[in-house]
């Protein structure tokens, strides 16, 4: 199986966004798109979503464009806290500059706990992914904004390679995208990545237009979530929600993780 899409033109992404891409771009610009032997789907990210109740995905999230430096997390030990705290699956940053992310921190967090891991980054090379599998992940984010028209290209070569794909939508004409893609879990992001701000309204109302749509598969709220309260609009909607800052800067992440999904 051949894949041809890695020397897309990704000029133009705006905004914080489109900064970090042609970074990434530049990072990964020699590196070797192949993508080798097709490996076995386990799905353990997707079954680990699929409830009951509100499944958290917890992240491993140091620093972010937004906030700066958030904590000077170990990430082992975050994971393992997160665990503790009732996580279903664990978000890694491995992207380096903005969000203190980095290889040697999924591998940590892969090897300290049973729960599936994704690699969370700015997807803009097939590498990208033979690296997500190799170390170990489960899953990889993949975002429409980023990837376009070439999300489904890429959400081929992740199923290829036994990964689950996260594909992140921000808006109606991303969610349309997305849709064509025929993926199993879709994430719509509060956060709109090109101005950084927060939009708590986003999720509940992308997640019932997918529902609307037909989609049958795993739906994730992401970002922007802090209390109990703030979650009120995605409990019985989504069937998973993603959180980083507010459990990473919380100084106790089991309880934080615990406090924050208490209904
Ligand atoms: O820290 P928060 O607001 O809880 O958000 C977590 C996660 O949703 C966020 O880190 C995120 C979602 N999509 C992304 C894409 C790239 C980088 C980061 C992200």
């Amino acid at each position: 199986m051949t894949f041809c899409v890695h020397d897309l033109d990704f000029s133009h992404v705006p905004g914080v966004l489109g900064r970090i891409v042609q970074e990434r771009v530049q990072d990964y610009r020699d590196a070797d798109a192949a993508l080798g032997e097709a490996r076995p789907a386990a799905r353990r990210f997707e079954a680990a979503l699929r409830g009951p109740g509100l499944s958290l995905i917890a992240e491993v999230k140091r620093a972010s464009p937004s906030q700066g430096a958030i904590a000077p997390l170990d990430p082992a030990t975050a994971a393992q806290e997160y665990a503790r705290g009732g996580a279903r699956a664990i978000s890694c940053l491995t992207e380096p500059r903005h969000f203190g992310g980095s290889r040697e921190a999924l591998l940590e967090v892969v090897q300290a706990v049973s729960l599936p891991v994704i690699r969370k980054d700015f997807v803009v090379h097939p590498a990208m992914l033979r690296e997500a599998a190799d170390w170990g992940a489960s899953a990889a984010l993949l975002m429409v904004s980023v990837l376009g028209n070439a999300t489904g290209e890429y959400f081929r070569m992740a199923e290829h390679l036994g990964l689950d794909a996260l594909v992140e939508v921000h808006d109606e004409a991303e969610l349309e995208l997305a849709l064509e893609v025929h993926p199993r879990i879709i994430g719509v992001n509060n956060r709109d990545l090109k101005t950084l701000s927060i939009d708590l309204g986003q999720s509940p109302r992308l997640i019932r237009l997918a529902r609307e749509r037909g989609f049958t598969g795993v739906l994730v709220a992401e970002s922007g979530y802090a209390t109990p309260r703030d979650l009120a609009g995605v409990h019985d909607l989504a069937d998973a929600v993603l959180v980083g800052s507010s459990l990473a800067g919380s100084g106790n992440l089991a309880q934080a993780a615990r406090d924050l999904m208490a209904r």
